[in-house]
């Protein structure tokens, strides 16, 4: 039979007033009893009206600890100031840590401590809450932690060592941290050295291109492990079993902002204590069936990714980068030309254009995701020749001369953009949102643009379009080759020649490269997968916020 948690129901003391104090297994609540209906012996429950009163998930408690009243101090060292009479009338008392949410999704860590007069009772509740929560298996215990000491403002460590170091030392997790040395180092260590079996997760302090790192170690690593091929474009790759948890230190952080909902270190270092699980669609990009990266938010050509490689002449700049070259890249106004080819998903809930967001516990994700098995007679369909691809069933295809070809396998919300590049896109449907940008005027882009950062609609234009897909295809216009590397060298060199003898020109050069993640990808012609679900961060989706934020706190639900 299942053992039942132990209800625990005292009077203790909080704060110079009694409190009736209930922990039942699911919820720790204290309300304060009025003045005149204190039952000061009391370990019996009294249902009591009145007072403030205070609610907290169990599952959100971080820790529980004796505070030494006669020393002044509790057992972190930190000195605790209290009133003389209450010490010395209840000197057993003990402290709880736990999860408070502010506003925008920020979550803290407060502290409650009750007093008591009998070191017995203290004793039975600190046994109580610690057996309730060693009972939550979804909780790490031991993590490997990556610190990119080079990403955004080159805080990585800082922040590591002063905001997420003593939370996990406050919930007993131990860690073993490594501060990278060089650009994949995290990937490479993952990919064959790390112990993963020691581990109850990775945690990466940096940015997208630091997670990106950690994504590829750990996905490379288990297909190595289960004997899966990546260089296949149609194989099914094995979900990594290890969580992912992110502490933003870098430039655009759009993996946590979009999972989280903030970009606050203090925040995930919460979700990864209490132990959250957010699966999530994975890309894998393909050149004639060679793999070359996988891509968790936004795969870009043309604007998102010249803007990219601008930017990487100029990281001295730190995150600013981005604003600098963005501009720059949005006056060149360069355009490509190619066929686009993909299999929508046509078997889902949900459209890209649809106004429900995906949220906390979100429907479609759970509904699409377990729809999509990989074994789907879609799935199993391949990319046909370009040249055919109008005729094949269930496969469109889309020529022209593109501004931006962006695929968004999540919203890519960011501070830059709250909403992101495709507000409705979903973290864990098996579908990425592909998105059109055709040749149009500067001031038609820039309005497109613009709504990134608004709350308009930015595919209700007539030269964009979105498809919601399982897979797509891009092939540049001037080469379906194996030699396009060479030529596009060439191409460059031909290109410059050209422009340097005619200064005014405004054509554009044959290709741009592909944005995976914040990497540059050095082929034009991909073909890409989405993988539903291969890998679980220590997130939960983005939390509904209450209707009138300022006014409501959950924590004072009672
Ligand atoms: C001229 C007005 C331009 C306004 C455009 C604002 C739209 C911004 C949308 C940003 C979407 C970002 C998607 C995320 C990409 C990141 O993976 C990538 C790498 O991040 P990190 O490793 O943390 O540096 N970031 C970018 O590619 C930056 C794109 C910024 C474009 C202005
Ligand atoms: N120690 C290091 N030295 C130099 N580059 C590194 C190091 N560790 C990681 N990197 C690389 O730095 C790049 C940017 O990292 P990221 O943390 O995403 O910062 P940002 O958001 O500023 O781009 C990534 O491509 C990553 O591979
Ligand atoms: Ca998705």
């Amino acid at each position: 039979m299942e053992k039942q948690p132990r209800l625990l129901a005292s009077q203790l003391f909080l704060k110079n007033s009694v409190f009736e104090v209930l922990l039942n297994g699911v919820l720790l609540t204290w309300k304060e009893i009025p003045a005149n209906k204190k039952v000061v012996s009391g370990s019996i429950h009294h249902p009591i009206k009145g007072g403030t009163s205070h609610s907290v998930s169990v599952s959100e408690i971080l820790a529980v600890r004796e505070l030494d009243v006669g020393g002044g101090t509790n057992d972190d060292g930190r000195w605790q100031k209290m009133p003389q009479k209450l010490t010395e009338a209840y000197p057993y008392a003990f402290t709880v840590s736990y999860v408070e949410r502010a506003r925008q999704h920020r979550w803290r860590c407060s502290d409650v401590t009750f007093h008591c007069s009998d070191g017995v009772l203290r004793q039975q509740w600190i046994q109580t809450i610690r057996e309730q929560l060693t009972a939550l298996t979804s909780r790490p215990k031991h993590l490997l932690v990556y610190i990119n000491p080079y990403g955004g403002k080159q805080q990585g460590e800082c922040i590591y060592e002063q905001k997420v170091a003593p939370l996990f030392a406050c919930a007993s997790i131990s860690t073993d941290v490594i501060v990278t040395e060089h650009a994949n180092h995290a990937r490479d260590h993952l990919k064959t050295e790390a112990e993963l079996k020691k581990y109850d997760g990775v945690v990466c302090v940096g940015g997208d291109g630091m997670f990106s790192e950690i994504v590829h170690g750990l996905v490379s690593r288990t297909q190595r492990d289960n004997g899966v091929d990546q260089n296949s474009p149609e194989e099914k790759l094995v979900p990594c079993s290890l969580r992912i948890g992110i502490i933003p230190a870098g430039s655009t952080d759009c993996i946590c902002y979009a999972t989280v909902g903030i970009n606050d270190p203090v925040t995930s270092a919460l979700h990864v204590i209490v132990g959250d699980s957010q699966p999530m669609d994975v890309c894998s990009v393909h050149h004639n069936n060679t793999f070359l990266r996988y891509s968790i938010s936004l795969l870009g050509y043309g604007f998102y990714g010249d803007v990219l490689a601008d930017s990487e002449r100029k990281r001295w700049m730190g995150p600013a980068r981005y604003d600098f070259s963005g501009f720059k890249t949005f006056l060149t106004h360069h355009h490509y030309e190619g066929a686009v080819s993909f299999l929508p998903a046509t078997d889902i809930l949900g459209t890209p254009r649809d106004k429900t967001r995906c949220r906390a516990g979100c429907f479609i994700c759970q509904h699409d995701g377990q729809l999509y098995s990989g074994d789907s007679p879609e799935e199993s369909k391949t990319a046909p020749d370009v040249s055919d691809r109008e005729y094949e069933v269930g496969w469109g295809v889309v020529r022209g001369k593109f501004l931006a070809i962006n695929a968004a396998s999540m919203s890519c919300a960011c501070p830059r953009s709250p909403m992101g590049l495709s507000p409705a896109a979903h973290l864990a449907d098996g579908t990425t949102d592909l998105i059109l940008v055709r040749k149009c005027s500067r001031f038609n882009f820039l309005r497109h643009l613009l709504r990134h950062t608004s709350k308009d609609d930015q595919f209700d234009m007539t030269f964009v379009e979105v498809h919601r897909v399982r897979r797509f295809r891009f092939t540049p216009r001037h080469c379906q080759n194996d030699s396009e590397l060479d030529l596009r060298e060439n191409g460059k060199q031909l290109f410059s020649q050209i422009c340097r003898d005619h200064p005014a020109c405004s054509c554009s050069p044959a290709y741009s490269s592909w944005n995976c993640d914040g990497e540059i990808l050095p082929h034009a012609a991909i073909e890409v997968g989405v993988h539903c679900q291969l890998i679980k961060l220590f997130a939960r989706g983005i939390e509904e916020q209450p209707l009138f934020e300022d006014l409501a706190n959950p924590q004072c639900a009672l």
